[in-house]
């Protein structure tokens, strides 16, 4: 199993403006460093996704989000956000206990936070490849190695049907929100990158492929098909059983890579994994 580290879970609040503006809650945190990230698990494993599935890498989850995918595995940085407040200095100590070379900043949205930012030029600093996840509506000015880039599509939205904590709340705010051609433009020209797009059936097929061309035209650098992953929508074994063979075909029949979810295979949906 993972080495993992616990934090105590705690309310999730926004931190600044910054994060105001797109997170829109209240923070009551008292013990919350200056210079700290909210910080929902912090813990050793190797890459599940993407093309550096297989990777040793310490990864670091960040709390909160700007979105509320229906579907997102990692409930208790979105639905119900909690979190133990950890100054970089703590985190960096953390990450530095592991032997491995690669770190992955997740989350919840992790550039919602300015102290990401931070975090990435001390690991820069350090010598760690850096890979950030993060839905693509947000960008900063940040030394990132891989930006792992999973644009959200209309199969993403939690309308009443979907909704995993309510009625619908959140559709229209999620759908209003989930897409910035800006933001994805910036981040494709600014980094490294690879757009991973989760994949539930053939109907995502088309709205990849608008998006794509609107990326194509509007960004100055090239976006290759072997930048595409298709990455099966599931968040335990038994979903991905039902979704992987057709994301599978549907990348054969665009040129596109697939992507495994390997941590899924290994540890279905255990935390900290
Ligand atoms: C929890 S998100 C955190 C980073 C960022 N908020 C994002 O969505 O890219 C990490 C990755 O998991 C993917 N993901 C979340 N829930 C999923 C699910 N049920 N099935 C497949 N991929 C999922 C996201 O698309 C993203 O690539
Ligand atoms: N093993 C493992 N690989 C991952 N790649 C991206 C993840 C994420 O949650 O962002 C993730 C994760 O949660 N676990
Ligand atoms: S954007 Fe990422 S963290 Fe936010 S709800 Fe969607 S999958 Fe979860
Ligand atoms: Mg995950």
């Amino acid at each position: 199993m993972p080495v993992s580290h616990s934090v105590d879970q705690e309310p999730s609040g926004a931190t600044n403006s910054t994060e105001n503006e797109h997170q829109n809650q209240t923070d009551n945190d008292d013990d919350r460093p200056d210079d700290g990230l909210p910080i929902n698990e912090l813990f050793y494993s190797l890459q599940g996704e993407g093309t550096l599935a297989g990777v040793p890498s310490v990864f670091v989850r960040t709390s909160g989000c700007n979105l509320r995918c229906w579907f997102c595995d990692s409930y208790h940085t979105s639905w119900e956000p909690t979190h133990a407040w950890m100054s970089l200095d703590e985190i960096l100590a953390e990450i530095e206990s592991y032997d491995a070379d690669h770190v992955v900043l997740t989350g919840g949205e992790p550039m919602l936070h300015d102290a990401s930012a931070d975090l990435l030029s001390e690991l820069d600093d350090r010598g760690y490849h850096t890979t950030v996840e993060t839905n693509g509506t947000i960008h900063r000015d940040a030394p990132i190695d891989l930006a792992s880039i999973s644009p959200k599509l209309e199969s993403s939205t939690p309308t009443p049907e979907r909704d995993p904590d309510g009625d619908g709340e959140w559709e229209q705010r999620h759908e209003n929100a989930r897409l910035d051609l800006d933001a994805l433009t910036e981040l494709v020209e600014t980094h490294p990158f690879q757009l991973k797009f989760v994949v539930t059936d053939a109907d995502d097929m088309p709205e990849i492929l608008d998006l794509l061309s609107e990326l194509r035209d509007a960004a100055t650098v090239p976006i290759r098909d072997e930048n595409v992953l298709l990455m099966p929508e599931g968040a335990t074994r038994e979903r991905l059983a039902e979704t992987r063979t057709r994301t599978a075909e549907l990348a054969m029949e665009h040129g596109f890579r697939y992507t495994p979810r390997l941590h899924v295979d290994l540890w279905n949906d255990a935390p900290e994994t």
